[in-house]
């Protein structure tokens, strides 16, 4: 729709006339925040000269205390006022240059006037009038943008539902203070401003997509209903924006009693993590935690003198598998497969209960060959006092039994080692020194069992957990009290699992369970802090893994977010498990669907499609580019020179970000040391990478998952390296990531996912 002169200016007016309103107020809070520091500061500074500081008697005492109180709380309070300040400064010069981004026009129901509703990234009001300038983005009448084409709408506050017409939806591209362009768009949001957000280059880091966020990804972000939501969306149908657009909604909503540090995301990886880190504060809003579940694990399991393998060097394994399985390759990936299943849940779970009443195996505490409490002792007291306790609380008394006990007897050594040493010459006369060197004789004896005991190290966990591979009987009668059939390869999976454990490894596969079982057997740590869970690529975790997070995060609700498509995982392959998660999390489910994929070009979308005919549906976002290309070279040399010839042509015409994209850390090693000494620039990604900066990177297919690239080149898209089944995942999700260019080169044949 075309906007008429008159119209232009009086919006450029408007957007002066805003920005000088933030100007001002931001000279005026410049000025509160320096009166308000400096006010601290001489708070801080004076603070002792403005206590009377009386210690003769105890009353003097207990008001020196007194006055010391209320000293720190006026500096708090002066403090808090300060910060407010600041907040405030720091949003408003975060808008000053782009205060808003859309309008609407609104006619409540029964009322004649049409309200003018201005967007942006927080709310400003007129300083004197009060008149709401910009509405945040967050705040329930915006969301007749995101939710409404012009025509009749509502919207609903905390109160009630407020129905009406919407006259007008209007976008604008404003950049440092100037009005470029603007829209009146009709059924969805601005698809001219979507284009252009689209078509620009990938860059550093993700930006959120506040000004542009579509119909259906607006309804998962508002979603409050739903303590278990599950997104399953196509590859680049803006799942991760949303979560992170969710985010800042909710810290919005619950400004009151929501803050950022109660909410965690789970990412893929570190360098992913890395990449979406300034999407929240673009948003004014403070970020997440972050985590990998793999740096969970491994903080659980931390401290046991046990090799956990990483969930990256199981892919591997996966991935450099023959095609004709050995046996033990076979065992493992059935191991993987089934230990990641709510039936192993099961047995374990079983397997917990018990061991409440009989099983665990403890060690005995002793100094040389001398036993101080034996296990016959710790196993009397577990099994026979406090029956009725949960497993957790039986574990904290006798934590402190033992405690007690081991105080006990180096009370004892201490007067023992006082009463032998007393008796030397040398010591006659230093009655306090010897005390002293008796009771650290004691306490150095002592004390490794003591910390034994605090971290209860006289459980062997891996050791019982090891036992359900050793004794046929006992897992074969474990599964059959939860009515769970052995799996078929289970005695291969037995005997692997249990030679690997008896070596000190722990697979991956293995991790979760393991410290499943600790958390039965010696409490679970919750984290009762975490309000809301948010889970990207949730389709690489595996049921099991979803009842440890929902163990770990008892109070949370949770945000899945992740696409079948993209399971590269061997635990991840059984499709269409999102129902079975719901049945997990035993709680109130929702799942919604993204299908749109706003990434990549129309070309490419259409192309990575084929790899995967029987993929969940994916539509792509009208946006043309050039068609993939697919180079076949005749060898390694050849395939060298032809990534290389790309890479420069791309780079020649303008296009910054790229990646080569390998299947292995073998094949990009490779690769890396024959590209290198042609293009020098070339940055090597590994999975301790921790930052992700744009360029050209080679990397393998896994660590690029969630990221993003202007061009993508796949390094060798042949059949001996694309096959079989198991890897035609990870293929589509290598081909998924390029946002305008795509190439695939391949030495000999293709692979036939692209026949
Ligand atoms: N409403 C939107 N407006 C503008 N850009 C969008 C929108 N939705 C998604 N995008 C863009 O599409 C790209 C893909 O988004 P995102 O990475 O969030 O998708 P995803 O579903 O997590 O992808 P994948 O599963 O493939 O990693 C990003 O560049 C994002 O900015």
């Amino acid at each position: 729709m075309t906007i008429g002169q008159d119209e232009w200016q009086l919006e450029a007016a408007r957007l002066m006339n805003v920005r000088e309103q933030i100007e001002r107020k931001i000279e005026e809070l410049d000025a509160t925040v320096d009166i308000r520091r400096g006010d601290a500061e001489t708070i801080r500074l004076n603070f002792w000269n403005d206590i009377s500081v009386n210690v003769e008697n105890e009353d003097d005492l207990i008001e020196t205390a007194a006055s010391i109180t209320q000293q720190a709380h006026v500096l708090s309070g002066q403090e808090r006022s300060y910060k407010l300040a600041y907040d405030a400064l720091r949003k408003l010069e975060q808008i000053v240059d782009t205060p808003y981004f859309s309008r609407i026009d609104f006619v409540e129901a029964g009322s004649s006037l049409e309200e003018q509703i201005y967007i942006g990234l927080a709310s400003f009001l007129d300083p004197v009038t009060d008149e709401i300038l910009i509405y945040d983005w967050r705040a329930p009448i915006s969301n007749l943008f995101y939710d409404f084409p012009p025509g009749p709408a509502s919207y609903t506050t905390p109160e009630m539902t407020i129905e009406g017409e919407l006259k007008l939806k209007r976008q604008y591209m404003i950049k440092s203070g100037q009005l470029l362009n603007m829209f009146d768009t009709g059924i969805s949001i601005g698809d001219e401003m979507l284009q252009q957000m689209l078509s620009r280059n990938a860059d550093d880091k993700m930006h959120s997509i506040v000004t542009t966020i579509q119909r259906e990804q607006n309804l998962i972000i508002r979603d409050d209903k739903h303590k278990v939501l599950i997104v399953q969306g196509a590859a680049g149908s803006g799942k991760t924006s949303v979560a992170l657009q969710r985010i800042a909604y909710l810290l919005y909503k619950y400004r009151k009693t929501l803050s950022a540090d109660q909410m965690i995301l789970f990412s893929p990886n570190s360098l992913f993590s890395d990449y979406v880190s300034s999407v929240l504060p673009e948003l004014g809003e403070t970020n997440m935690q972050q985590t990998t579940l793999q740096d969970y694990l491994s903080y659980r399991l931390a401290g046991a003198e046990l090799m956990v393998e990483d969930s990256y060097d199981q892919l591997e394994f996966v991935l450099s598998a023959d095609t004709v399985l050995q046996p033990e390759d076979a065992a493992r990936l059935e191991g993987i497969r089934y230990k990641g299943s709510a039936a192993f849940l099961q047995v374990i779970e079983a397997y917990g209960a018990r061991l409440r009443q009989e099983g665990i195996r403890f060690s005995s505490f002793s100094v040389g060959a001398k036993v101080l409490i034996s296990s016959e002792q710790i196993s009397g007291f577990f099994y026979e006092k406090q029956t009725t306790m949960s497993l957790g609380d039986r574990m904290e008394n006798m934590k402190e039994w033992i405690t007690g006990r081991l105080d006990e007897i180096q009370l004892e050594a201490e007067k023992r080692i006082y009463r032998k040493l007393s008796k030397e010459p040398k010591y006659i006369g230093a009655d306090q020194e010897l005390k002293r060197m008796s009771r650290q004789k004691a306490q150095r004896a002592l004390g490794p069992l003591k910390e034994k005991a605090e971290k209860l190290q006289f459980i062997d966990v891996p050791g019982l957990y090891r036992q359900l591979f050793e004794s046929s009987e006992l897992y074969a009668s474990l599964a059959r009290e939860v009515r769970q059939e052995l799996p078929e390869a289970w005695e291969a999976i037995k005997q692997y699992t249990s030679s690997k454990l008896k070596q000190g490894h722990i697979m991956f596969e293995d991790a979760t369970p393991l410290v499943y079982l600790k958390g039965i057997i010696e409490g679970q740590q919750t984290v009762n802090t975490i309000r809301y869970a948010i889970v990207d690529e949730a389709q690489d975790y595996s049921p099991f893994h979803y009842a440890y997070l929902r163990k770990l995060f008892p109070r949370a609700r949770f945000t899945l977010l992740g696409d079948w498509n993209q399971g590269i995982y061997a635990h991840a392959s059984q499709e269409g498990a999102y129902s079975s998660i719901g049945e997990l999390m035993a709680e109130e489910t929702e799942t919604v669907r993204l299908v749109k994929s706003y990434r990549s070009t129309r070309e490419i979308v259409e192309f990575a499609s084929r790899i995967l005919p029987h993929g969940e549906p994916v539509e792509p976002f009208n946006r043309s580019g050039e068609e993939p290309r697919l180079e076949r070279a005749s060898d390694e040399q050849d395939l060298t020179r032809r990534v290389v010839a790309s890479v420069k042509a791309w780079a020649d015409q303008g296009i910054h970000s790229m990646a080569i994209i390998c299947k292995t850390k073998q094949e990009t090693r490779r690769a890396h040391e024959l590209l290198v000494g042609h293009l020098p620039h070339l940055q090597l990604i590994t999975k301790e990478t921790l930052h992700f900066a744009a360029g050209v990177m080679i990397l393998p297919a896994y660590l690029a998952k969630g990221l993003e690239f202007d061009a993508v080149l796949i390094y060798n898209a042949g059949r001996q390296v694309y096959a079989e089944e198991r890897e035609r995942k990870l293929f589509y999700t290598a081909c998924t990531r390029a946002l305008h260019q795509l190439q695939l080169c391949y030495v000999g044949e293709p692979s036939p996912f692209i026949m």
